[in-house]
């Protein structure tokens, strides 16, 4: 944008490239200003909420934020010369220099700053590291080409999850970039299934900080532990006891690995700021006898608190993060389901939280749910007439069954009517009244007054569900004589093995297809390769999994200053996601889009929360401006890992 007066001339720009070439564009289209200004948003890259002006006159004098000038040194002009970078609409994009108090090697040995071998000459002698890097310059395109080339020729997948842990360990903005441009090749790597072993093996990899820590030892100390963490600010946090990890138990402080994988795909799919996050586990001790006995296990090696002293923890915990971070977002993570619910229910209407594993996969299967109901050619409002089995009464279960309700109870049925469409089961069977006094309180709503106890090929042939979901983490559940009974009573049965990692999935995507002859609408938790049938047919199974939901409801409810996450919100959420889904993609049977949308995916998420947000007052943040236009305003607010120029502080402060 580029606003011009009698005596001066102002651009608007954005993002990142090269700053003399923009002064001589303007120069070209203002000839007569006396002064020139750039007024940096700072979107791109490090910050969510960075912005700041610079300011160069028409002989090359730079003054920042108009109050102080001096010339811009030659380097750094050449620097942003060689910056990559991208046009946006008619100006140039813009990098917006940091400037950092660091020098030398803190600044190589700080992964939100390190460039490697990209770091510019100019940049070498501006920040005392000249000589410390090999000589030769190369560019981030260079840098890709190597990681990926080095992740390529790795075929163990744990092997390729140290790589890329590594990278994001020593260049946090190179292995975002790998996770955005390639995300569906790396996804399985540093999230489902890989992420799986990572915990289990997180003891023995263990190689630098990352996250936080707060044990049962740290009781009366948590409000001066948080001052510890290094960065002012943080938007988002994701916790976990790791009592319930994945469908791999009870993995206590190995669970890190969760939090972490979570918020990478924050930053990358999500588009919050690597420094704005902080991945954290309660270490509350463990009830994993291996762990117990593991001499390198890292957490406290003792049984887990229970009761009023548990809770008392995690609330010293919550007070402690809300006093330094008032607005943090809190993310409940693979909290095992006899407390996930109670902590959510306690924190839900007073803070900023959601529980993931509860809300963020209820969302999820809801919108899958409306793509298979697309896929069938039926209308969303037919949502209340299926007859949905829901294989797992935990966390994830219950939370499914929450969401749909509410869905059904949107599309005009009454709870009482609503609730007649699930049969909910565990391990004993159908959920019935009979063991009311055993069941939670959101058990109890999905108990059924007939057939407690059925089991789950029983409940098939005598209600012929239509949708078969599996949240039980018991791999290979849901055997061929089910799933063919499943497609006997229903010519398009929707079915959604949701247990992670692949090893716990209650049916792979090859036994879903064949045993339904290609019929079946599938989606599972982790990723299955597309499915090639005898007959020549391929079929493209779906990945149905919070990460859909998780990063854009957190970007949302963060950029418009929302007080709770509501059940709206959530609804709001899959409605996107679900509207997201191409007739192109539901022709091949798939019912999510390809991970490679997933940040065009978070954005529109991000828009339908805060759309909620403001319908209902609570984008206290947002100015009139940016509601009027929230599709350009949730784009510049993403974070895009490119490297930006670091200048010294004392040349200009943010
Ligand atoms: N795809 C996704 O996005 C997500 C997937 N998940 C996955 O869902 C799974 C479950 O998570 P969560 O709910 O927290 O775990 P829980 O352990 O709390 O719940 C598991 C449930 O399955 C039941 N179950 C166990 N065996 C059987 C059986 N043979 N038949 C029927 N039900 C059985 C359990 O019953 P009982 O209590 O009686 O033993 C329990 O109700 C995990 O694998 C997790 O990875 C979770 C969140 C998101
Ligand atoms: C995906 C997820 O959150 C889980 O499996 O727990
Ligand atoms: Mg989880």
């Amino acid at each position: 944008m580029l606003r011009s007066t009698m005596s001066s001339t102002a651009l608007l720009l954005r993002g990142g490239n090269i700053a003399r070439r923009i002064i001589t564009q303007a120069q070209a289209q203002a000839p007569s200003s006396s002064s020139l200004s750039l007024v940096a948003s700072s979107s791109s890259s490090y910050s969510n909420d960075h912005h700041f002006q610079m300011r160069w006159n028409n002989s090359g004098r730079m003054m920042s934020n108009g109050s102080y000038g001096e010339s811009i040194p030659d380097e750094y002009i050449e620097e942003l010369d060689e910056t990559e970078g991208e046009w946006i609409g008619c100006s140039k994009k813009f990098l917006a220099p940091i400037s950092v108090s660091s020098r030398g090697s803190e600044i190589l040995n700080n992964p939100l700053f390190n460039k490697s071998s990209a770091f510019k000459s100019g940049e070498r002698d501006r920040l005392r590291f000249r000589g410390l890097l090999p000589p030769r310059v190369t560019n981030m395109q260079i840098q890709k080409e190597r990681v990926l080339q080095e992740i390529r020729v790795e075929e163990s997948m744990i092997r390729k999850h140290v790589i890329l842990e590594d990278l994001h360990d020593t260049n946090e903005t190179l292995y975002h970039r790998i996770l955005v441009d390639h995300m569906e090749e790396m996804a399985p790597i540093i999230y489902t299934p890989t992420v799986g072993q990572a915990c289990n093996e997180f003891a023995l990899r263990y190689r630098r900080p990352r996250g936080m820590y707060f044990s049962a030892d740290d009781r009366g100390h948590m409000a001066a532990m948080v001052y510890n963490w290094p960065q002012p600010v943080v938007h988002v946090i994701v916790v976990t006891d790791g009592s319930r990890i994945l469908g791999l138990g009870d993995l206590g402080a190995n669970g890190m690995g969760i939090p972490i994988g979570k918020l990478s795909l924050y930053c990358a799919a999500g588009g919050i700021a690597p420094h704005r996050v902080m991945p954290v586990v309660l270490d509350v001790g463990t009830d994993n006898e291996a762990l117990l006995k593991d001499k390198f296990y890292l957490g406290l090696q003792r049984p887990r608190l229970q009761g009023p002293a548990y809770y008392h923890l995690v609330d010293e915990f919550i007070q402690a993060v809300r006093h330094r971070w008032p607005d943090v977002l809190i993310q409940f993570e693979d909290f095992s389901s006899d407390k996930a619910q109670k902590i959510l229910n306690k924190y839900r209407d007073e803070s900023l939280c959601f529980n993931d594993d509860i809300q963020g996969t209820g969302a999820t299967t809801l919108a899958g749910v409306l793509g298979g109901l697309r896929a069938k050619g039926e209308q969303p409002t037919s949502l209340g007439d299926q007859r949905i089995l829901i294989a797992g009464a935990g966390s994830a279960g219950i939370g499914v069954a929450q969401v749909l309700l509410q869905a059904m109870m949107e599309h005009g049925r009454t709870e009482e009517e609503a609730k007649k469409c699930f049969f909910v089961a565990d391990h004993l069977g159908l959920l019935g009244t009979e063991r009311l006094h055993k069941l939670s309180p959101e058990q109890a709503k999905f108990a059924r007054d007939t057939d407690g106890g059925m089991s789950l090929s029983d409940i098939v042939n005598k209600y012929k569900p239509t949708m078969l979901l599996g949240m039980t983490a018991v791999g290979g559940l849901f055997t061929e004589q089910l799933i063919k009974d499943m497609a006997k009573h229903c010519e398009r049965p929707i079915i959604f093995p949701l247990s992670n990692p692949t090893s716990k999935a209650e049916c792979s995507a090859k036994q879903a297809f064949e045993w339904t002859d290609g019929r079946c609408i599938f989606a599972s938790g982790s990723p299955f390769q597309p499915v090639h049938m005898e007959d020549g047919r391929i079929f493209h199974p779906s990945q149905c999994n919070n990460m859909y939901i998780f990063p854009g409801l957190g970007l949302g409810v963060t950029l418009c200053g929302a007080k709770t996450v509501s059940d709206r919100m959530l609804n709001v959420a899959a409605e996107a996601l679900a509207n997201f889904v191409t007739e192109e993609e539901l022709a091949q049977g798939k019912v999510f889009p390809n991970l490679s949308t997933i940040r065009d995916v978070s954005k529109k998420v991000a828009i339908a929360v805060i759309e909620e947000a403001i319908r209902t007052g609570q984008a206290s943040k947002l100015s009139q401006r940016e509601i009027a236009d929230l599709d350009s305003f949730v784009s510049k607010k993403m974070y895009d890992p490119i490297y930006v120029p670091l200048i010294e502080k004392r040349t200009i402060s943010i």
